[in-house]
């Protein structure tokens, strides 16, 4: 790493695995391994700003606030699945991708959704603790059999896969609710896919299995407790919040819940809770990922996924943006670039409000990965007017913005490999032009409103509008050279002769008011733009 691009910074504010670090030593990534940070949210959020990449598992809690602090953060990694500890929107409005690790802990998970099973039915935690007290209690814990039970599952997705296997192993019958579990995957993992109402009257063990969502909060609310098969055992290794603590607690002192085991609570770290002290309930502190492999394995996962996108761009489960293999990312990077800089180039010359942007690949490019290249090109266009935009929020902010954004592919591009077309929808008018990326992998403008040009960016730039005249590039030349500014490079193109001409000029130093203002003094001169990339 130079000084001018100094190694990325990543911090570790939870207690991940230590082969974390080595990864991201490896990689050459400065990283502070601080796993009690997470659970001071003011230490954090005071040195926060410092870190390109926050590695964390559920600890840390992710907040808008916290966001706020966090001006270099380009990536949070989350070492699990459930990301309801980061505010998703709030990091995607700050251009910063969350990452998780969606398999690595999910047997684990599953494994211990089974064995909570198993020390419900047959209360093996106060059997142990009445035995180790020396009581032998043997006619006190009566249990059940699994055999032959039903075992619902709400979510059959990766975790509640893996159960459904397993309880079929044990024999048990497994009916599973997911409104997005298909027939054919249902049929294939010898699961029959019910409705909820169904499940709750039928089960003898409910385990819970989903995200948390706005869909899933408080799944089994009362009424929905209320409608169940009176012993039922319930389960839940997913999220707090998704059932109702207080009235489960009123129905397993009723008797009509036979027990609950739960790994996960409304409040974490759980102090108090209404399922606390009560016969027949299980529980363990947010242990479902906890096993030495599941935690090497999402350590390792989201090391090297943080480092790839620090170091590479390649973004692999990100849950606010598409993924950008590490085979794709510098194929796509040459064209993200053009996207950017041919959209930066007519964003900067826009100057009444967007509605509309169509970006055209043709050739080769058509085939790679469009997501990145499209937003990379929203970015450029809507930059001039909104400074904070980036790849991760463009899509979003445009949404917002009611800017329709269009994707067209076409199959050839000319007589050039590939060519990125981007048009401009603004209330006054279209704008459009187009770019490629030649061998060296630099981006240049090869069309400015249907006029053939050939020029690459540079930071400080000049486009020219002009009546196709005589005399026009003496004069405009001269005053150029009488300001002291050097050209680097000059592309001039017309759309016949006499007619409508174009003049696209790098320069080595900014070009000043005064001098922009003696350019547009030129008699030829239609419009003249300072531009920057
Ligand atoms: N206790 C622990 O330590 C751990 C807990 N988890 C929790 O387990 C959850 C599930 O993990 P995975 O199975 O890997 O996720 P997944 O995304 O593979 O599966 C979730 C399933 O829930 C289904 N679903 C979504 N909304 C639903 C709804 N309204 N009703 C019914 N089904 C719905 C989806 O269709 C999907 O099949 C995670 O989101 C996380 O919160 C995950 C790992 C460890
Ligand atoms: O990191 C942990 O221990 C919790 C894992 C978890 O809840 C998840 O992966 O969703």
């Amino acid at each position: 790493m130079t000084a001018q691009n100094p190694a990325p910074k990543v911090l570790i504010s939870d207690a991940l695995s230590p082969a974390a670090v080595q990864i991201f030593k490896d990689r050459g990534i400065e990283v502070t391994f601080d796993p009690n940070l997470g659970k001071d949210k003011d230490k954090l959020a005071a040195i926060i700003g410092e870190y390109d990449g926050l590695a964390i598992r559920s600890a840390t809690k992710a907040t808008a606030k916290l966001l706020e602090a966090a001006k270099n953060l380009k990536v949070i990694g989350r070492a699990g699945i459930g990301v309801d500890n980061v505010e998703i929107p709030a990091a995607t409005a700050r251009g910063i991708i969350v990452m998780n690790t969606p398999f690595g802990n999910s047997i684990t998970t599953a494994e211990h959704a089974i064995a909570m099973m198993f020390a419900l039915a047959r209360q093996i935690p106060a059997a142990d603790t009445s035995t180790q007290a020396g009581k032998w209690e043997k006619n006190r814990f009566m249990g059940v059999e699994i055999t032959a039970k039903t075992l619902g599952l709400i979510g059959c997705g990766n975790i509640g896969s893996i159960v459904a296997e397993r309880g079929i192993g044990l024999k048990m019958r497994v009916i599973a609710f997911d409104p997005y579990l298909s027939a054919e995957r249902a049929v294939q993992l010898g699961v029959e896919k019910v409705e909820l109402e169904d499940l709750l009257k039928r089960a003898d063990f409910i385990t819970l299995h989903v995200p948390m969502t706005a869909m899933t909060k408080n799944i089994l609310s009362a009424e929905n407790l209320a409608k169940t098969k009176k012993g039922v055992r319930i389960i839940n290794c997913a999220r707090g919040g998704l059932v109702d603590e207080a009235a489960l607690a009123e129905l397993i002192k009723s008797g009509h819940v036979a027990g609950a085991a739960f790994d996960v609570f409304s409040v974490e770290p759980a102090e108090t809770n209404p399922l606390f002290g009560l016969e027949n309930v299980v529980c363990t502190p947010h242990l479902g990922a906890s096993t030495n492999e599941a935690q090497e394995n999402v350590a390792l996962q989201v090391a090297e996924q943080m480092s790839d996108y620090l170091l590479k761009g390649a973004i692999t489960n990100a849950v606010n943006f598409p993924s950008i293999s590490a085979e794709e990312a510098p194929r796509i990077k040459p064209f993200v670039a053009l996207a950017e800089k041919l959209g930066s180039f007519l964003g900067q010359l826009t100057e009444a409000p967007v509605k509309g942007i169509r970006i055209e690949y043709e050739g080769a490019v058509a085939h790679l990965n469009l997501k990145a290249i499209s937003a990379a090109a929203i970015t450029g266009v809507l930059r001039p007017f909104l400074p904070e935009i980036n790849m991760v929020n463009a899509a979003m902010i445009a949404k917002e913005k009611g800017i329709v954004v269009e994707e067209l592919t076409r199959e050839v591009a000319g007589n050039l490999e590939s060519v990125i077309r981007i048009v401009v929808e603004a209330e006054d008018m279209p704008r459009h032009a187009s770019g490629t990326v030649f061998q060296d992998g630099k981006p240049r403008i090869v069309e400015i409103r249907d006029i053939q040009v050939d020029a690459e960016f540079a930071p400080h730039m000049l486009y020219v509008r002009n009546a196709d005249k005589p005399g026009f590039i003496g004069q405009f030349g001269s005053l150029l050279g009488e300001a002291g500014v050097n050209v680097a490079t000059f592309s001039l193109g017309r759309d016949k002769p006499g007619g409508d001409a174009i003049c696209y000029v790098a320069v080595d130093e900014p070009i000043s008011d005064a001098l922009l203002d003696k350019i547009h003094e030129i008699p030829m001169v239609k419009r003249a733009r300072r531009l920057r990339f």
